[in-house]
């Protein structure tokens, strides 16, 4: 499994110019996540601080027990050798071949031979689709084929940690839907923690568990991506909808005479060019494609949420609870779908205060219940959660309508 990436009180400057303070995070081991933000807000700079290129003035970033901003040169050499990086551009070189460019890491930083180093590499030519082409230049190829060819080049160590920035960049919305998929069952097969820097919005609705976004030298949020999704903030809402009407201006921050005049505007009718889709409504996630493994982290990461779910807002709670009873529909209609999907519905789920347990019996759906709100998860076999905040909850089965109350034990069980 990848590892876990614990960010605190980051803080880093160009000279004078501050570009982030006091930025805390953790990225989940093994799952996907996304930093989003306008340009120029240093998502590229946290990207590269991440690894120890760049050194923050405070803060620590803790990776498998080591805090790279403090330790020696050594023991940053060998974390980075946890990562696997695809730069903005690919990064090849543009004088050798896309197979000697993907053997490069394999050749500077281990002792395997040239055929263990063939097969390496040709394993990863074939997983992004490159066969036939590795003999090519990066000169000779298109920019999603060395979008491709980088990726490959960062997966031949078997990272346990993946950062791609702007993978979409440069690349049609077919190609970064293809590279997208590419990333998900890269997760499926490898489980690496994998952290997205992109301004693609439908990268950012499809395909982490989390998501974080900087703007104004600061993380506005992180979390499940439910929770940035269905955010109230100005700013999250203008950068998902793409609008030039609101605080992310074309350089700096707005002042009050720019947003008074836009605010006039608005009023006036005038559109700000955004799109209007409902980004609210949170839509299904991209899953690995059927012929992958289990992708554990969706797994662990619905654990991680449920864990913490109480505490997130009412919108995203809803959207969350949205969230979880689609992906258990769609596995229980289309279990050849996802094995992923159909592994999360048929996982027994541990929550706060109480245990999961099918307490109402099979093909029973919990509809409502007194004192909290309702969760309605159900697959064909059993419900595998109901809402431990309430004491009593309405339930259906077979068309009657039931009462149930549930008595909390000692040990916080429930029955
Ligand atoms: N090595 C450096 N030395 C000095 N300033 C730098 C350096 N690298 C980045 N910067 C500055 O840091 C700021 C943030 O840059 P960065 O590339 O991280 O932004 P970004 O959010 O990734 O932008 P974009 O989305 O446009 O790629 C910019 O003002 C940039 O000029």
């Amino acid at each position: 499994m990848g590892v876990e990436v614990a960010v605190e009180g980051l803080t880093k400057s160009f000279g004078s110019q501050n570009i982030w303070r006091d930025v805390s995070l953790t990225l989940p081991a093994g799952e996907v996540n996304a930093l989003l933000g306008p340009s120029g807000t240093g998502k590229s700079v946290f990207l590269k601080t991440l690894i120890g290129l760049l050194h923050p003035e405070q803060g620590s970033v803790i990776i498998d027990g080591t805090d790279i901003v403090q330790c020696s040169a050594k023991e940053l050499y060998e974390i980075r050798k946890l990562f696997g990086v695809l730069f903005q551009d690919g990064a090849l070189f543009g004088s050798m071949t896309l197979y000697d460019n993907i053997a490069f890491p394999l050749r500077e930083h281990t002792k395997k031979n040239e055929d263990e180093i063939r097969r390496i590499v040709m394993d990863k030519v074939e997983l992004v689709g490159l066969a036939g082409a590795e003999d090519k230049l990066p000169g000779e190829i298109s920019g999603g084929m060395r979008k491709r060819a980088g990726l490959a080049r960062a997966l031949v160590l078997d990272p346990e940690i993946i950062l791609c920035d702007e993978p979409d960049s440069g690349l049609d919305p077919v190609r970064t839907a293809y590279i997208s998929q590419l990333l998900i069952d890269i997760n499926a097969e490898i489980d690496a923690t994998i952290l997205i820097v992109t301004h693609n919005i439908n990268i950012a609705r499809t395909i982490p568990d989390n998501i974080g976004m900087l703007f104004r030298k600061e993380l506005v949020m992180f979390g499940p991506r439910e929770v940035l999704l269905t955010s109230d903030q100005p700013v999250v809402k203008q950068f998902l909808s793409g609008d030039r009407f609101g605080p992310i201006g074309m350089s700096e921050e707005k002042d009050e005479a720019v947003a008074a005049a836009e605010a006039a505007m608005q009023a006036a009718g005038i559109a700000g060019g955004g799109t209007k889709d409902d980004f609210s409504e949170v839509i299904p996630q991209v899953q690995p494609n059927p012929d992958m493994p289990v992708r554990q982290a969706a797994i662990r990461h619905r654990q991680n949420v449920l864990n913490i779910i109480n505490d997130l807002p009412a919108g995203a709670q809803a959207a969350i609870r949205a969230s979880i009873a689609d992906e258990d529909r769609r596995a229980a209609e289309s279990p050849e779908h996802s094995a992923t999907l159909v592994a999360m519905a048929n996982h027994q789920f541990d929550y706060p205060g109480g245990v999961a347990v099918d307490q109402y019996g099979t093909d029973t759906e919990v509809v409502s219940s007194a004192g909290g709100a309702t969760e309605v998860i159900e697959t064909p076999t059993q419900v595998i959660t109901a809402d431990y905040e309430a004491d009593t909850d309405t339930i259906v089965i077979d068309d009657r309508t039931e009462e149930v109350t549930t008595v909390t034990r000692e040990d916080g069980t429930r029955e």
